[in-house]
C-alpha cells in the first residue's frame, strides 16, 4: 500500500478519532442512562457514559469534517458530503463506545475497568459501519486502520493521563 493512502486513511477517520477522545475533555453531568439498571441490577451503561460527552463529541467530530473540507476540497467532492461522513463517523464511534459499554457493564466490569479489544477497535468498526454507505475506504486501507488503531488509542490515553484529564492510562 502506498503512503498516500496510508494519509488518506488516517484522514478519512479522523473524525472519528475526535468523537471518541473529546468526551474526555468535554464530558460530564447527567449520564445517559439516566441512573437506570438493567434486568442483572447492574447499571444500564454507568456514569462514565454522559450527554455532554455524547452531543460534544459528535459537535466536534462533526466540525472536524467541516475544517477538514475546507483543507481538502476535492477528498470530499461537496460540503454535504464531508459533513454527513463527518456526522457518521462521529455518531458511529460514540455509538460504538455506549454499545462497548453496555457489554461491559454486562460483563461486570466497572466504569474505567479496560476490556483490550472492546476499547481500542469497539468505536473504530461501529464508526466505519455507520459511514460506509456515504464514503468507504478499501479493504486494505480499513486493514491498516484497525491494525494503527490501538496503538493511536493507547498514545492518546496515555497522553491524556499524563495531562491529568484521565485518572486510568487506559
Ligand atoms: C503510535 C503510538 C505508539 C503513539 C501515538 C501517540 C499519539 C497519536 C498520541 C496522541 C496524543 C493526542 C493528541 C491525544 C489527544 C488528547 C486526548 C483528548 C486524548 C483523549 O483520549 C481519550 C480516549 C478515550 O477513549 P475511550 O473512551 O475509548 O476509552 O480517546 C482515544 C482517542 C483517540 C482514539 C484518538 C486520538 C486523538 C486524536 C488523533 C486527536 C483527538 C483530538 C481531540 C480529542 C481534541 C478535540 C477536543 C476538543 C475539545 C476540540
Ligand atoms: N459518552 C461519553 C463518553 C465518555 N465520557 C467521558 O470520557 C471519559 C472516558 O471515556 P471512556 O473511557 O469511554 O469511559 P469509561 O469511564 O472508561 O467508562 P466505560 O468503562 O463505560 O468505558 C468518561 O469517564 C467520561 O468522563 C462522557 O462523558 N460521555
Ligand atoms: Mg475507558
Amino acid at each position: 500500500m502506498s503512503l498516500s493512502s496510508i494519509l488518506w486513511a488516517l484522514w478519512y477517520i479522523l473524525p472519528a478519532y475526535v468523537a471518541n477522545g473529546s468526551p474526555v475533555l468535554v464530558g460530564g453531568g447527567r449520564p445517559i442512562d439516566g441512573g437506570r439498571k438493567w434486568r442483572d441490577g447492574k447499571r444500564l451503561l454507568g456514569d462514565g457514559k454522559t450527554w455532554r460527552g455524547f452531543i460534544g463529541g459528535v459537535a466536534f467530530g462533526t466540525l472536524t469534517g467541516v475544517v477538514q473540507y475546507f483543507l481538502t476540497p476535492g477528498f470530499y467532492g461537496d460540503l454535504k458530503t464531508a459533513v454527513l461522513l463527518a456526522f457518521l463517523l462521529s455518531f458511529g464511534a460514540l455509538t460504538g463506545d455506549l454499545i462497548g459499554s453496555f457489554m461491559k457493564r454486562r460483563a461486570n466490569l466497572p466504569r474505567g475497568a479496560p476490556a483490550i479489544g472492546l476499547d481500542q477497535l469497539g468505536f473504530l468498526l461501529s464508526a466505519l459501519a455507520f459511514a460506509y454507505p456515504v464514503m468507504s475506504l478499501s479493504s486494505g486501507q480499513m486493514l491498516f486502520v484497525l491494525i494503527v488503531t490501538p496503538f493511536i488509542h493507547w498514545g492518546a490515553n496515555y497522553f491524556a493521563y499524563r495531562m491529568g484529564w484521565k485518572s486510568v492510562p487506559w
